[in-house]
C-alpha cells in the first residue's frame, strides 16, 4: 500500500510566489530571479513530501499563474492576438495571456478567467477557433520532471486531461463544438507523453474532473477514445486517472472500462462510490484504486477510525499493493502549514490539519495499515481524542442559535410587500434621477492602507491612530464621489482586509489564521476564516463606519455587507452539520446587521452574493435543493427591513442563464452584475427572463487597469437601454475597485457618471 497526492499548494508558505510575481510585473526583479524563487518553491514542496512519506510525488502541479494556462502553452493553444509576442519572450507571452499587456507597441486584452468547478480558485479559459490547431509548444512538463529527477525524485507528472481541457474552454466562433477538436489535440498529448516516457516516466496523472459533471454520450466517448489511444500507443505507461469534487456517477461505467492503472476517488465529496465501484460488474481487481480520504478542500483533521474502516472495506476486494492512500483532490485549496499559527486557540488548533499536516495524515493512515503498526498507534489515539474533543467542545454549541434557526418562519424570508409596492415607496423616498449611478463597494486597497492595517496588527499603530487614518480615507472618498456626482455613495471598505475574512473576525463561531493563505487567482490570495461552531453576531460589524460615512454627506450612503451564501462558500466550514443549517445561522447574523443599519439611518443596504453561482453543486440533479436553501438564506438576511429601505445585491463572474429564476427569486430591489467584458451578452439571461426588479449591468471591467472611454460606456448603456425598461437601469462598474489604483479609478468613474448624464439628457430631448 503506497501513498500519493494529486498536487500541492505552490504560492509558498510566506506567499513567496505572489511577492516574486508582483515584483517581476513591476520590473523590480528579473526573469531569472522570478524563476529562481519558483525553483526553490518546487524543490521545497518535493522534499517535504518525500520527508513526510509520500511515495509517488506529483510534478507539473506547480504554476507561475495557473495550470490551465500552462496547459494552453504546452499544447500551443495560443490565441491569434498574442502571436506578435510569441517570438520574443516566453514569460512575457505567458503573463500577457494571463493579464493583458499594454505598452507602446502592444495593446492586448487578457484571456477570460472563471471559477475552477465549485472552488474559489480561478483558471484562465482556453479559447478555441473552428480551425484550431495545436502543437507541442512549451516544455514545462518535461523540465519539471527533470528538475525533480535531479533531486532524486521520480515524479508523477500531472496533466489536465484532454477532455477536461477542451470542456473547460470556450468556442470563440460558432459552427463547431470544442469536443470535436479532440482528434487534433490528442496527437500533441501523445508527443508530450512520448517525451516523458523517454525521460523515464512511469506514471502520468491525468486530471479529468469533468467526470464529476453531467456528460453527454459524445463527451463520454471522448474519454474512452483518449485513454484507449494513450494506452495503445504506450502500453507500459501507468495511467493514473483522477476525478474529484464529486462522484463518477453516470460516468462510472466509462471510467471502469478504461485501460488504466489507477482510478482516483474523491471519498470526501462522495463516500458511497467505493461501494458502487467494488460491487460494479465492470470492476476488475487488477485496477488500482487511489483512495482520496483526506479532505483537500477543508482544514479539519481526518478521522483515522473512519478512514481505516474504508481501507478495510477496499482490502476485502483488493490486495494492499493495489491501493493508494491519498487526498480527495489537489491540496492547492488548503493552506501550507498549521505549525506557523501561533495565535490560534489551542483547542481549535488540535482539530485542524493544513497541507503539510495532511501529508502526515496520509502516511500515518498507510502506516496504521501495516502489520508492524505499533509505533503509530499513539498517533491513532491522539487523533481519536482530538475528534472526540471537537464533537463535544463547549466552543461549538450555542443553543440559542440552534433554537433561532429551528424557529425560522416562512414570513422571515419575505419582505412585507411585493417589489412593485416597495419600488413605488423607494422612488418617493430616494428620488433618484433616471439611470442612477453607484459603485460596488470597495475603493482601491492601496499598499498604504494595507500597511496601516499591518502596523495596527503588529501593535505599531494604536487603535485610535488607525481609526483616524481610516476615517480620513473614507472622508476623502466621500468628497471624491460627491465631486464627480455619483448618486449613491459607498464608504469604500478601507477598514476591511477581505469581504469575507472581515466578517469572520467579527462573528462568533469563527476563528482566523495568520498564514492560512490560499491562491484565488494568479498572485491574489485569500485567507478563508475558519467557521468551527454555531455562528452568532454579538456586536455590530459595520455600523460604526457606515454611520460615520453617512454623516459626511447629504447623498444616500449604501451600507455594505457580505451575504450568507458567500460567507459560507468562502470560509473553511464545519463538516459536522448540513451547510444549509450553517448558512441559516449566518443569514440570521447578517439580518440583525441589516436591521441595525436601517435603525442607524441607512436607506440603502447592499448584501453581496458573488459566490451564489459558484456554490452550485456540480451535478444538475442537486441544483434545486441547493438553490432553494441558498436563495432562502439570502432572503432571510434581507427581509427584516421596511419597504422604503432599498436592498441591493451584487454578483460577478457568473453565467446567469441557468439560474436566473433563482436570482429573481432572491427579490433584491436592485442587482448589480458583471457584464462589461462580454459586451452586455450576460444581460441576455435577464432580458429573456424579463427580470422583474432593478438592475445595474456593469460598464467597467475592473479586472483590467484599462480606463473605459465615455463612448464605450455610452455604447454599453445604449445596448442595455434597448432591452431593459429605462426605469430599471442602474449605472455602475462590474465589481468592487479594491484591486485597482486611484488614478484609473477616478478617470473611469468620471466617465461613468458623464455617460449617465448624457443618457439622461437624451431622454429629456426625446420628450
Ligand atoms: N475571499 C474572497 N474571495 C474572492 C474575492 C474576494 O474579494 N474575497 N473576489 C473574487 C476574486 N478573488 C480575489 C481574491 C483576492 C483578492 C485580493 O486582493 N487579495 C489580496 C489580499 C487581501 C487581504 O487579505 N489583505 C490583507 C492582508 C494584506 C497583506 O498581504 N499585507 C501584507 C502587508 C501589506 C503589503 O505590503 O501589501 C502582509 O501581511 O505582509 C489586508 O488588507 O489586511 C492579495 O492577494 O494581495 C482579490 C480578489 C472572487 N473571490
Ligand atoms: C467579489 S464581489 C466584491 C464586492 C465588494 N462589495 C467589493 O466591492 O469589493
Ligand atoms: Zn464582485
Amino acid at each position: 500500500m503506497k501513498t500519493t497526492i494529486l498536487g500541492y499548494p505552490r504560492i509558498g508558505a510566506q506567499r513567496e510566489l505572489k511577492k516574486a510575481c508582483e515584483a517581476y510585473w513591476k520590473k523590480t526583479i528579473t526573469k531569472k530571479e522570478l524563476l529562481k524563487t519558483a525553483k526553490t518553491l518546487k524543490k521545497q514542496n518535493w522534499l517535504i513530501q518525500k520527508e513526510l512519506g509520500i511515495d509517488l510525488i506529483p510534478s507539473n502541479d506547480f504554476s507561475l499563474y495557473d495550470q490551465v494556462l500552462d496547459t494552453c502553452l504546452s499544447v500551443g493553444c495560443i490565441p491569434q492576438r498574442y502571436k506578435s509576442i510569441e517570438q520574443t519572450n516566453d514569460l512575457e507571452l505567458y503573463f500577457a495571456m494571463a493579464r493583458g499587456l499594454q505598452n507602446d507597441d502592444i495593446d492586448v486584452t487578457a484571456m477570460e478567467m472563471t471559477k475552477w468547478f465549485d472552488t474559489n480558485y480561478h483558471y484562465i479559459v482556453p479559447e478555441f477557433e473552428k480551425n484550431q490547431s495545436f502543437a507541442y509548444y512549451s516544455n514545462k512538463i518535461t523540465e519539471e520532471f527533470k528538475e525533480a529527477l535531479a533531486l532524486g525524485i521520480k515524479t508523477k507528472p500531472v496533466l489536465i486531461g484532454p477532455v477536461t481541457f477542451l470542456l473547460l474552454g470556450k468556442e470563440k466562433e460558432s459552427g463547431f463544438h470544442r469536443i470535436d477538436l479532440l482528434n487534433r489535440l490528442l496527437p500533441v498529448y501523445l508527443e508530450i507523453i512520448e517525451d516523458l516516457i523517454d525521460l523515464g516516466v512511469e506514471y502520468i496523472q491525468f486530471d479529468e474532473p469533468c467526470l464529476a459533471l453531467n456528460l453527454s454520450d459524445k463527451e463520454r466517448a471522448a474519454i474512452t477514445t483518449t485513454y484507449n489511444a494513450i494506452h495503445n500507443k504506450f502500453p507500459k505507461l501507468k495511467i493514473f486517472l483522477a476525478n474529484y469534487f464529486d462522484c463518477y456517477g453516470d460516468n462510472l461505467e466509462t471510467a471502469l472500462k478504461l485501460p488504466i492503472d489507477t482510478l482516483h476517488l474523491d471519498l470526501v465529496r462522495c463516500h458511497l462510490q467505493l461501494d458502487d465501484i467494488l460491487n460494479s460488474k465492470y470492476f476488475n481487481n487488477h485496477i488500482k484504486l487511489s483512495l482520496g480520504l483526506i479532505d483537500g478542500r477543508n482544514i479539519w483533521k481526518n478521522n483515522f477510525e473512519d478512514s481505516l474502516n474504508v481501507v478495510q472495506k477496499a482490502l476485502k476486494k483488493l490486495p494492499p499493493e493495489n491501493l493508494w492512500i491519498s487526498a480527495s483532490c489537489s491540496l492547492l485549496h488548503t493552506p501550507y502549514d498549521l505549525e506557523l499559527e501561533k495565535n490560534l486557540n489551542s483547542e481549535i488548533k488540535q482539530w485542524l490539519a493544513f497541507s503539510k499536516q495532511k501529508l502526515e495524515e496520509i502516511s500515518t493512515i498507510r502506516n496504521l495499515c501495516l502489520t508492524e503498526n505499533e509505533p503509530y498507534l499513539s498517533l491513532y489515539e491522539e487523533n481519536k481524542l482530538a475528534n472526540l474533543n471537537r464533537k463535544t467542545s463547549k466552543l461549538i454549541h450555542n443553543s440559542k442559535v440552534k433554537e433561532r434557526v429551528s424557529n425560522l418562519k416562512d414570513t422571515d424570508s419575505h419582505r412585507t410587500h411585493s417589489f412593485d409596492i416597495r419600488q413605488a415607496k423607494q422612488k418617493e423616498a430616494l428620488n433618484f434621477p433616471l439611470f442612477p449611478t453607484t459603485t460596488i463597494g470597495s475603493f482601491p486597497q492601496t499598499k498604504t492602507v494595507r500597511s496601516w492595517r499591518l502596523k495596527h496588527r503588529k501593535g505599531e499603530l494604536s487603535n485610535e491612530n488607525y481609526e483616524i487614518l481610516i476615517a480620513k480615507e473614507i472622508e476623502d472618498s466621500i468628497r471624491f464621489q460627491e465631486n464627480i456626482g455619483l448618486d449613491v455613495l459607498v464608504h469604500g471598505e478601507f477598514e476591511r482586509n477581505d469581504m469575507v475574512e472581515y466578517f469572520g473576525e467579527k462573528l462568533d463561531g469563527f476563528a482566523f489564521s495568520e498564514f492560512g493563505w490560499v491562491q484565488s487567482y494568479g498572485s491574489r490570495c485569500v485567507k478563508p476564516p475558519i467557521l468551527f461552531g454555531d455562528v452568532s453576531r454579538n456586536t455590530p460589524m459595520t455600523v460604526y463606519w457606515s454611520e460615520y460615512a453617512q454623516s459626511l454627506t447629504q447623498k444616500p450612503l449604501k451600507g455594505m455587507l457580505t451575504g450568507p451564501v458567500t460567507i459560507l462558500q468562502w470560509s473553511f466550514v464545519r463538516n459536522d452539520q448540513p451547510r444549509e443549517t450553517t448558512c441559516n445561522q449566518i443569514a440570521l447574523a447578517i439580518r440583525d446587521e441589516v436591521i441595525e443599519l436601517e435603525k442607524h439611518g441607512l436607506k440603502i443596504i447592499q448584501i453581496d452574493e458573488p459566490a451564489i453561482r459558484e456554490g452550485l453543486p456540480l451535478r444538475k440533479e442537486e441544483w434545486p435543493n441547493y438553490l432553494n436553501w441558498a436563495v432562502k438564506a439570502f432572503r432571510i438576511s434581507a427581509s427584516g427591513v421596511k419597504d422604503e429601505t432599498q436592498i441591493h445585491t451584487h454578483m460577478c463572474y457568473s453565467e446567469f442563464n441557468d439560474i436566473i429564476a433563482s436570482i429573481a427569486d432572491m427579490d433584491a430591489d436592485v442587482i448589480t452584475i458583471e457584464t462589461s467584458r462580454s459586451e452586455m451578452e450576460l444581460l441576455d439571461a435577464f432580458v429573456n427572463f424579463k427580470y422583474p426588479n432593478e438592475i445595474g449591468p456593469g460598464v467597467y471591467d475592473i479586472h483590467s487597469p484599462r480606463v473605459p472611454t465615455l463612448e464605450e460606456i455610452e455604447k454599453l448603456l445604449s445596448k442595455a437601454k434597448q432591452v431593459l425598461p429605462k426605469e430599471h437601469i442602474w449605472v455602475n462598474p462590474d465589481c468592487g475597485l479594491k484591486t485597482r489604483d486611484w488614478p484609473e479609478t477616478k478617470r473611469a468613474l468620471e466617465n461613468i457618471v458623464n455617460a449617465a448624464k448624457k443618457l439622461r439628457q437624451q431622454e429629456i430631448e426625446l420628450v
